[in-house]
């Protein structure tokens, strides 16, 4: 080295001002994924961490944090504000699923992010499901039971609803989407499944896989809450009485995603509205990521719940620093 260079030296741990996790470094978290929607988790029992929009976007930012369609943040359901009416339901509802969009905005509801939160909790060792058990989850759509599956979890989604009351039953649809690669505005169904959800059949001729989902699709009326919008079309299959549909979806709060649990029970709920009294209880839905199944079973109370299960996957655990 010549007497005019100057030798740039980086200090071994970059300093604490430098790391862009601010309350979240040093934090261990873990990474998983339900048929490719795929979430940071971090577990936060006492509910210590203010958690940010900025700093969840960061996290689930795909080229400057770990990435992720969402956060799932593990909460004791004694330490949140939500928890005494979580409690009151299920007394035993001891933990509660705090989620948030890539975008950092929070969701009621994340139906393949709940299978992967209760496969967290049990491989952190915080809760036990033996086989023929279940576990009850807190979220901010109510109280969610989980069971294992030879293939992963389903999880009773209570009921769904038509969120623009009960006059879309005769009606048939209650809202008009446009997206690139749709030859016409189509009249679309919305439906709740603890959080809101735009179902929109694909006419003839119109092809699932040449949609454009990279902008977010338009909504008339525009939801007061924002959407996610699926895209529908019939998935071919034995005829063994198991409806099937092949499935896109525009999440609120994301972008398109590789699957949406909640949007695979909305897809099913209006494609078997549109089917009549004849079409199957039981239903398989393909997205890109996989097939979650679907199926609507009576409840005691005389509703009808949704029934969502699929696979739960964990790929990595590390550190935040
Ligand atoms: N991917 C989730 C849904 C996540 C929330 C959604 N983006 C919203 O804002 O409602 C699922 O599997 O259900």
């Amino acid at each position: 080295m010549t007497s005019t260079q100057t030798r740039t030296t980086r200090p071994a741990h970059a300093p604490e001002a430098l790391s862009p996790w601010g309350e979240l470094r040093g934090r261990p978290f873990a990474k998983g994924h339900g048929t490719g929607n795929d979430f940071v988790l971090i577990t936060d029992p006492h509910a210590e961490l203010a958690l940010d929009a900025e700093l969840v976007a960061l996290v689930c930012d795909r080229h400057r944090g770990i990435g992720g369609d969402g956060l799932i943040r593990a909460v004791r359901s004694e330490s949140l504000p939500e928890g005494p009416a979580v409690l009151e339901t299920a007394p035993d509802a001891e933990w509660f699923m705090d989620y948030r969009n890539n975008d950092g905005s929070v969701a009621e509801m994340c139906g393949n992010g709940v299978r992967v939160f209760v496969h967290h909790l049990i491989s952190e060792g915080l809760v036990d499901v033996p086989e023929g058990e279940v576990l009850r989850i807190g979220t901010r759509a109510g109280v969610k039971t989980v069971g294992r599956t030879p293939s992963g979890y389903a999880v009773d989604m209570g009921p769904w609803s038509f969120l623009d009351g009960e006059a879309a039953r005769t009606r048939g649809s209650d809202a008009v989407v446009t997206a690139r690669g749709l030859k016409v505005p189509r009249p679309a169904l919305s439906i709740g499944m603890g959080n809101p959800h735009t179902v929109v059949a694909l006419a003839e001729g119109e092809k699932l896989d040449q949609l454009d989902l990279h902008t977010a699709p338009g909504v008339r009326p525009v939801p007061e809450d924002g959407t996610n919008v699926e895209f529908v079309v019939p998935a071919d299959g034995d005829d063994d009485g198991v409806g099937r549909i092949r499935m896109r979806v525009h999440e609120r709060g994301v972008g398109e995603t590789q699957s949406c649990g909640t949007g695979a029970c909305a897809a099913a709920a209006a494609t078997r509205f549109w089917g009549g009294v004849t079409a199957p209880d039981q239903w398989l839905v393909q997205v890109p990521g996989g097939v979650v199944s679907v199926t609507f079973v009576p409840a005691p109370d005389g509703s009808e719940h949704v029934v969502l299960a699929g696979p739960a996957v964990l790929v990595a655990h590390g550190t935040l620093d």
